[in-house]
């Protein structure tokens, strides 16, 4: 293996280290930050997301609600739900694990969370102002991969970022995100056609795609640096990327492990943007009570 390993749990570890001690400083004014997650229904790999999202919280000193609500749920009830937490004091990030039942229309639920505690970034007005360089909460995958490119001193300025999948969660807000810092970005997507031909051009490679393994030897270019988004499941059920890591380390310069890398960097930009939104609310007195 030529390429360095980018861990996501040790920059993660690091970054959950000082928002831990801005907690601290918060509670110290009499200022709890609280994360509410909504999980409809009882999907095996939510649960354990939402599991690992609770766990993370409660370790950073917040408060951590977990509102469970049965698959049958109405979009109505889901609603009030919502509504009764944007309202709620103690309550300064609310997270709608998605996806949702098919009954249940996405997007509106989306555009019911007060977008000042939106902390998953997915709410039109601050998908808005992160495109036109507004601050605002950043969709929590692609900010976390920000991090790891930052800390990692990867050079971003006039490289050529390429991105294979084009989510409005993953793909699209992190191609902005690299053009903001003037990176030249490519995205490419399930239609694309000679794939190979745009990811060979990549000095950061950055998969998000969903498809176990695909992206190989012949999709790399040597001495890129290659982020793998992807979170499957193989056929021994073992947790595995978009990229075959055994064939790309070889040629990469710098590689994110599944699991270990951009995962754990999810989370921990959650925290940041919770812990940012009770910060917010202490300043203008708004915070508990
Ligand atoms: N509203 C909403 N916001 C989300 O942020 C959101 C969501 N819905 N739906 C599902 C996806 C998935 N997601 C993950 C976050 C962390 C890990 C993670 O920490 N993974 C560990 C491994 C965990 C394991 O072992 O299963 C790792 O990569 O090392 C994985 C997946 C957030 N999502």
């Amino acid at each position: 293996m030529n390429a360095k390993l980018i861990s996501g749990t040790s920059i993660g570890n690091e970054i959950r280290e000082e928002i831990k001690e801005r907690v601290l400083k918060l509670k110290e004014g009499g200022c709890v930050p609280g994360l509410a997650v909504i999980l409809v229904g009882d999907n095996q790999a939510s649960h354990t997301y939402v599991r690992n999202k609770e766990k993370s919280s409660v370790a950073a000193g917040m408060k951590s609600e977990l509102v469970r609500l049965p698959v049958s749920v109405s979009e109505d009830e889901l609603l009030e739900q919502i509504n009764k937490l944007n309202l709620d004091q103690t309550i300064h990030g609310i997270l709608v694990q998605l996806p949702l039942p098919n009954h249940i229309d996405e997007n509106l639920v989306i555009q019911a969370i007060d977008p000042d505690k939106d902390v998953d970034g997915f709410h039109p007005i601050n998908v808005g102002k992160m495109i036109i360089g507004q601050r605002s909460y950043l969709s929590c995958t692609p900010y976390g991969i920000i991090k790891l490119l930052e800390r990692t001193n990867t050079p971003i300025s006039g490289q050529h970022a390429v991105i294979v999948g084009r989510s409005n969660i993953v793909g699209k807000p992190m191609g902005q995100l690299l053009l903001q810092r003037d990176a030249t970005v490519t995205y490419c997507h399930s239609k694309t056609k000679d794939l190979a031909s745009f990811t060979k051009q990549a000095d950061i490679l950055i998969v998000a795609m969903g498809q176990t393994k695909f992206i190989g030897a012949e999709h790399v270019k040597e001495g890129a640096v290659v982020i793998d988004v992807g979170m499957n499941r193989d056929e021994n059920g073992k947790l595995c990327g978009d990229v075959d890591f055994d064939e790309v380390k070889n040629i990469a310069s710098a590689i994110t492990p599944v699991p270990g890398g951009v995962g754990p960097m999810t989370i921990t930009m959650l925290l940041k943007n919770t812990l940012h939104s009770a910060e917010t609310a202490f300043k203008s007195g708004n915070c508990c009570e």
